[in-house]
């Protein structure tokens, strides 16, 4: 049976608990991220990011966000270093985003929200696949990058093109040749801690590397990530917008920073 969840006060994430229990679990994701709590960790390596812009498949709305996929049948596009053990593979990116600029992202930095949040999903290649890493704990590592209110983002640009294509529940276009990396600040300054996945299934599979430093999206281009939909065509038209989970309990975790 599908559990159809959502983000409106029916389907929300204050229900997903019905149908999915781990959503009162112990390393439930995204947090408040207070850096005066969080503890420098010398160890912490440098995050090592290779994307091969050839491995860009597609992009798509799902429903809840909405995704370019990559090819991962190889090591083209990885992430390695940072807090991870071993070479994880790039499967797709998405955001999350606000119906207005005070709130958006999924994780917050001692209370404050940013308008959107971009997440660079990666899986472990020491499991056979995407399906079977995402149950593991140590199976998927996401990097979160926040966008703030500022000058147009040109790099963001050729994504947001791509959406007049994908506006309904179930669209997918064409998308080629994208480095993901334009999409990053200049220095990979990060926090690190283990959670989830931030939407149904709720997995407790999850590395997050959050990133310091955020990049700057205008009021413009925001209007471009609110024009999307929820839903299908011919249904009722629902905008995509405030499709982020608040943040989740920290239940004694420990998060750690890669920078003084
Ligand atoms: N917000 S999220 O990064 O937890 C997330 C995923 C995380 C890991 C693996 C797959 C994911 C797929 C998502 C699809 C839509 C929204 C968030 C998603
Ligand atoms: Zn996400």
């Amino acid at each position: 049976m599908s559990h159809a969840w959502g983000y409106g006060a029916q389907d929300g994430p204050e229900n997903w608990a019905e149908s999915f229990p781990v959503a009162n679990g112990p390393r439930q994701s995204p947090i408040d991220i207070v850096p005066t709590q969080a503890q420098h960790d010398p160890s912490l390596k440098q995050l090592k990011l290779k994307y091969d812009p050839a491995t860009t498949k597609g992009i798509l709305n799902n429903g809840h966000s909405f995704q370019v996929d990559f090819i991962d049948d190889d090591n083209s596009s990885t992430l390695a270093g940072g807090p991870v053990i071993g070479i994880y593979r790039l499967r797709q990116f998405h955001f999350h985003w606000g119906s207005s600029d005070d709130k958006g992202s999924e994780h917050t930095i001692a209370g404050t929200r940013f308008p959107c949040e971009l997440h660079l999903v990666h899986w472990n290649t020491k499991y056979p696949n995407f399906g079977e890493a995402a149950s593991k704990p140590d199976g998927l590592a996401v990097v979160g990058v926040f966008l703030k209110i500022g000058s147009a983002n040109p790099r963001l640009q050729k994504v947001l093109d791509a959406l007049d294509d994908i506006r309904s529940k179930g669209r997918q276009t064409t998308f080629s040749n994208f480095d993901p990396k334009t999409l990053l600040p200049a220095t990979l300054d990060f926090w690190t801690y283990e959670g989830s996945l931030t939407t149904p299934p709720l997995l407790e599979s999850v590395t997050w590397i959050v990133l310091k430093d955020p990049v700057c999206v205008s009021p413009a281009q925001m209007a471009k990530f609110r024009s999307l939909l929820f839903t299908s065509e011919g249904e009722a038209p629902s905008c995509m917008v405030d499709n982020f989970r608040p943040p989740q309990p920290l239940k004694g975790r420990k998060v750690r920073a890669s920078f003084k």
